[in-house]
């Protein structure tokens, strides 16, 4: 395969870069995005499987300030994924480009980099704050019409911290298109503390009934879904009590519920929690994803 000649439905999929890893591929693309108007990149790792027959795929979302590839360079995924023959999709966490608004005062957690998956229906994020659209419809459906080496099929979905609610959340929303859903330090009540409230405010405006479609513990309180869950938060994360707040989403687990809660003393919220733990959830996520061939 050429560096900018993949073989495609989708025309304006061009490839950035292609680096070899533990036997598979580092890939980088940039595309024309539909469900949000501008143009997207993503990270994707093919492990060394990919080349014999369709391997399934891990969806990873990112947290507040991220790209694409931030996962890519400090996770660490690659070596296990490669073993357990998985790719991994990267997207960025928000749209991108200089017609994009963003926050007027440039904070962290509003706009550029803090797309937070849902669709904004508020001035002026509507017309391109769309992650939510993009990550469940729009890369699935390039993931299964651009790439031969991925069987579409058979997905699983995690994150972190802002992408942490966007996997549980999606999951819960979408539980026929994964095999499981997982979260490093997610925030599980985005209608409750200040980083969701600052966001949901800005994207979906005042009316608080509209937040709870995209509310991980609203979402499980009612839920008939029993996606099989994974969460691991460090106790020493300087945003655990503000922003993460953990105990809702247990207390929200209806009775049963296949969640698997784990707390680790001394970690933060950084990618060195990520990376000490990103293995345990890419063998979780194996478990499910070749349970459903
Ligand atoms: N304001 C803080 C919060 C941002 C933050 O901690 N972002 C997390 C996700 S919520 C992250 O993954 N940052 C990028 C990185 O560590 O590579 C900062 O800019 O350091």
């Amino acid at each position: 395969m050429g560096k900018d000649s993949k073989d495609t439905a989708n025309s304006s999929l061009e490839q950035v870069s292609d680096i070899h890893c533990f036997g598979g591929r580092q890939l980088r693309y940039r595309h024309r995005a539909t469900s949000l108007p501008c143009t997207m990149n993503f990270s994707l790792f093919l492990p060394p499987q990919a080349e014999r027959a369709p391997v399934p795929i891990v969806y990873w979302l990112s947290g507040l300030t991220c790209t694409d590839e931030n996962f890519v360079t400090k996770a660490g995924a690659q070596r296990v994924a490669a073993e357990l023959g998985i790719a991994l999709l990267a997207p960025d966490t928000s749209p991108r480009g200089e017609q994009v608004p963003d926050d007027p005062a440039a904070a962290y957690d509003l706009g550029l980099g803090a797309g937070f998956y849902v669709n904004a229906t508020q001035a002026p994020w509507a017309e391109h704050y769309r992650m939510y659209d993009y990550v469940v419809d729009e890369l699935p459906s390039l993931v299964a019409s651009s790439f031969a080496e991925i069987d579409a099929s058979r997905a699983a979905i995690m994150g972190h911290s802002m992408g942490g609610h966007g996997a549980l959340m999606i999951a819960l929303r979408n539980p026929s298109r994964y095999a499981s859903a997982s979260a490093f330090a997610p925030i599980c009540a985005p209608s409750q503390c200040p980083w969701g409230i600052k966001a949901f405010t800005h994207y979906l405006g005042d009316d608080r009934s509209r937040w709870a479609q995209y509310d991980t513990c609203a979402l499980i309180a009612g839920t008939e879904a029993d996606i099989p869950m994974r969460v691991d938060q460090g106790e020493a994360d300087q945003f655990l009590e503000e922003q993460l707040m953990p105990e809702k989403l247990v207390a929200a687990l209806p009775p049963g519920y296949p969640l698997s809660f784990h707390r680790h003393a001394g970690y933060d919220h950084s990618y060195f929690f990520i990376a000490s733990f990103i293995e345990q959830h890419l063998r979780f996520h194996d478990l499910y994803l070749k349970a459903n061939p």
